[in-house]
């Protein structure tokens, strides 16, 4: 089994360390000092704080280096997917499964979704269509990231917290395909249960990304502050109650309320979003793929999103504003 990871980055590089570490035939794509620290050095996983594994890895900036694969595991930030897609296809054979681990809204979304949206094509997230035409809606496997890891510097990824990364076909089968990656992933010591409905926990997460994420970029507040404080939490909870009204026309079912999800977000603690973290650092914001592409849903199921285009407006700017967006 051939598993490449497109964007070896915190996500990528936590989930190629453990894949390598277990034997896998799995290979990297990065670039700049991250890759070349790779290359020259491994690649370094610090988890619990102190436990430090090296590993030899295949990394390579080239995808034509690589050639096809059984899986591409794409861990890029959901902006910089589009423009790559053509430098991807060396990677993709007939029998290749494109797996998107990325946040927000997938590209895929509503590919055998099953209803009269069938088919439909998101802007937001696939501007021009580049991964619907590029890869083909056939070839994907959902994923939600559950893990936190970040790259603290070149080569050498931190891991925060969690291991699981769940799985799921847009048409909710138990296909091999998913069941053979869970295996492998399992192996490696993550945790990769397959899903029926992907789309329910897509949004639970997506709760929590939509809005923690701008208020805490345009705050500066961490989780623990803005899911507690009266004014930001009635900001959040106004957007996730908008974003619950589109997914539950779209199908999806809650399995918690929206006040147990805020309280989720506050005992995560003084934890700063990636998107602060993005702002921070000068890093394009993934504002589209979080917040753009509810707000593209609650125009494609006619539901009103005034919190969320408020939302939306503010941190676009503050995007711009930092030439981040
Ligand atoms: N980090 C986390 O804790 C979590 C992240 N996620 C999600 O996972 C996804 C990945 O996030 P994360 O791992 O943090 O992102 P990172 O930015 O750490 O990783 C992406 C990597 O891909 C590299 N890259 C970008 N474009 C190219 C290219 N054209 N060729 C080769 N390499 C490229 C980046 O390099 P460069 O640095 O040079 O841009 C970077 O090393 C995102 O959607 C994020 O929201 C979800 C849960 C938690
Ligand atoms: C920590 C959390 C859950 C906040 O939305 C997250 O996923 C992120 O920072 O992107």
């Amino acid at each position: 089994m051939k598993i490449c990871v497109f964007g070896a980055g915190a996500i990528g590089g936590y989930m190629g360390v453990k894949l390598a570490q277990a034997g896998a035939d799995v290979s990297l794509v990065a670039r700049g000092p991250h890759l070349a620290a790779m290359k020259a050095n491994g690649l370094t996983l610090i988890e619990e704080g102190d436990q430090r594994t090296n590993v030899a890895v295949t990394a390579s900036d080239n995808p034509e280096d690589l050639g096809p694969q059984d899986y591409v595991i794409v861990t890029l930030k959901a902006h910089s997917v589009p423009p790559v897609v053509p430098k991807m296809q060396p990677l993709i054979g007939p029998d290749t499964t494109i797996v998107s681990g990325v946040n927000g809204v997938p590209w895929w979304y509503f590919h055998k979704i099953g209803t009269e949206l069938e088919g439909t094509r998101l802007e937001s997230v696939d501007p021009g269509n580049a991964q619907w035409d590029g890869f083909g809606p056939d070839r994907v496997l959902g994923c939600v990231v559950y893990p936190a890891a970040e790259v603290i510097e070149p080569g050498v990824i931190n891991h925060i917290e969690g291991n699981r990364f769940s799985l799921g076909e847009p048409d909710g089968s138990k296909s091999e395909r998913a069941m053979a990656l869970s295996k492998a992933l399992s192996a490696a010591g993550l945790k990769a249960p397959v899903r029926p409905r992907l789309r329910d926990e897509i949004w639970v997460k997506l709760w929590g990304n939509l809005s923690f994420n701008p208020i805490s970029a345009l705050t500066h507040a961490t989780l623990d502050v803005l899911c507690t404080d009266p004014g930001t939490r009635a900001v959040a909870r106004g957007m996730m109650l908008e974003a619950q009204e589109i997914a539950e026309k779209l199908g999806v079912k809650f399995p918690i309320d929206v006040e147990k999800r805020i309280d989720g977000g506050a005992a995560v603690g003084a934890h700063r979003t990636s998107m602060w973290q993005d702002l921070d650092q000068g890093r394009p914001m993934e504002i589209d793929a979080l917040v753009g592409s509810v707000q593209e849903l609650g125009r494609l199921t006619d539901t009103p999103t005034p919190t969320i285009d408020t939302v939306l407006a503010l941190v676009a700017l503050r995007g711009r504003t930092a030439g981040l967006y």
